[in-house]
């Protein structure tokens, strides 16, 4: 990628941060972020990848006030076990635990689901939330660029591979939930498919808004294989905003400056983030419904071409063949 490119790349992805930054703004003066209420879930179990921080540590905590059991999966072995410490004190559950997951490698994710078949339990809920961003160029373990890779192919791997457990676990009137937490930079996100790597030319802005605009088209599909299989399983994707978080550790310094001084009234905090992760997860007025893009409590619409059947089914195809999962598309659209 020219510097030219890289440079408005890095444009549009701060001009839709500050697009969603001002929105926050004018609604926490208007009408503030007021906590839904929701029903509790006893005898349910989560997964939330990326719990022991930020929006996912605010997703675990939430969703055990609810009464859920909740697996952590997540990288940061050492936060670990303080982030079950506290998530245990402050809701009172005791079912809250950590696996290690690290996403940026295939093993790892395959040695996450082992261990937590072993365990016997149902999986009602899958929340595909951990994530990295504007990271300098590398690989994940097995060689893929690690926007891509982490935020995007380790949850595809993972939730192929627990669909049959959800599968299960789903019923027809309580459907089990996978909940994908992309981001607004997706709208200014373009997929290369001749480059999903981003090994030709690499912007971390482009590879971000990239991974994140494959994590909608990747739902969309999802969704549509569920139902055609006549499914238990629903699938919806969550924006949380622009959240306080350490996400923003590799971005330019100007924006963590910002971040710094004004976080605390332009940002939503991490609580006000998990929202709509935790409405995608539990809330009854989407029992049955998927295929949607959710912010704020809110369905709305993605970007035009995340409705693109092609691109989705030629995008999961790919993805199949970088992970070695079956691709069941033809046959579930047959039958
Ligand atoms: N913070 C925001 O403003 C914002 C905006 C839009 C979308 N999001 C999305 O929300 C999600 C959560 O981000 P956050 O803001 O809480 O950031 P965060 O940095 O606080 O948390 C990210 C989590 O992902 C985990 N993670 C990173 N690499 C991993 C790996 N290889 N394997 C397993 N886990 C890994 C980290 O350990 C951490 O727990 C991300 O998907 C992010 O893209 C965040």
């Amino acid at each position: 990628m020219s510097p030219l490119s890289a440079a408005l790349a890095a444009l549009r992805v701060y001009a839709v941060g500050a697009a969603v930054v001002v929105a926050q703004l004018l609604r926490r003066r208007l009408r503030g972020f007021a906590e839904p209420v929701f029903p509790l879930q006893l005898e349910r179990v989560a997964i939330v990848t990326g719990g022991t921080d930020g929006i996912g540590y605010s997703t675990a905590k939430h969703l055990a006030k609810l009464g859920m059991h909740v697996i952590i999966g997540g990288n940061n072995q050492g936060k670990a076990e303080e982030a079950v410490r506290k998530i245990k004190e402050e809701t009172l559950n005791d079912k809250v635990e950590f696996l290690y997951c690290d996403l940026a490698s295939m093993r790892s994710i395959q040695q996450f689901v082992q261990r937590f078949k072993m365990k016997k339990i149902p999986l009602h809920v899958l929340v595909n939330n951990a994530g990295v961003m504007m990271v300098p160029q590398r690989t994940t373990e097995d060689g893929f660029e690690e926007h891509f890779g982490v935020n995007y192919l380790g949850h595809f791997l993972l939730t192929n591979l627990l669909l049959d457990t959800l599968r299960e676990s789903g019923a027809p009137g309580r459907s089990a939930r996978v909940v994908t937490v992309s981001s607004a930079t997706h709208y200014v996100g373009e997929l290369n498919l001749d480059d999903l790597q981003s090994s030709k030319s690499y912007s971390a802005h482009a590879a971000y808004a990239q991974s994140k605009l494959a994590l909608v088209l990747f739902t969309y599909h999802l969704q549509a294989l569920l139902e055609a299989t006549g499914s238990p399983v629903t699938a919806n994707v969550a924006d949380p905003g622009v959240v306080d978080t350490d996400l923003y550790r590799h971005v330019f310094w100007g924006t963590r400056l910002i971040k710094k001084l004004f976080g605390w009234c332009l940002f939503k905090t991490p609580d006000e983030g998990a929202w709509t992760s935790v409405y995608a997860a539990v809330t009854p007025a989407l029992e049955g419904r998927g295929g949607r893009y959710l912010y704020n409590e809110k369905e709305t619409k993605s970007l035009a071409v995340t409705y693109d059947l092609e691109l989705q089914r030629q995008l999961w195809a790919r993805s199949c063949r970088m992970t070695g999962i079956a691709d069941v598309t033809q046959e579930a659209f047959r039958g």
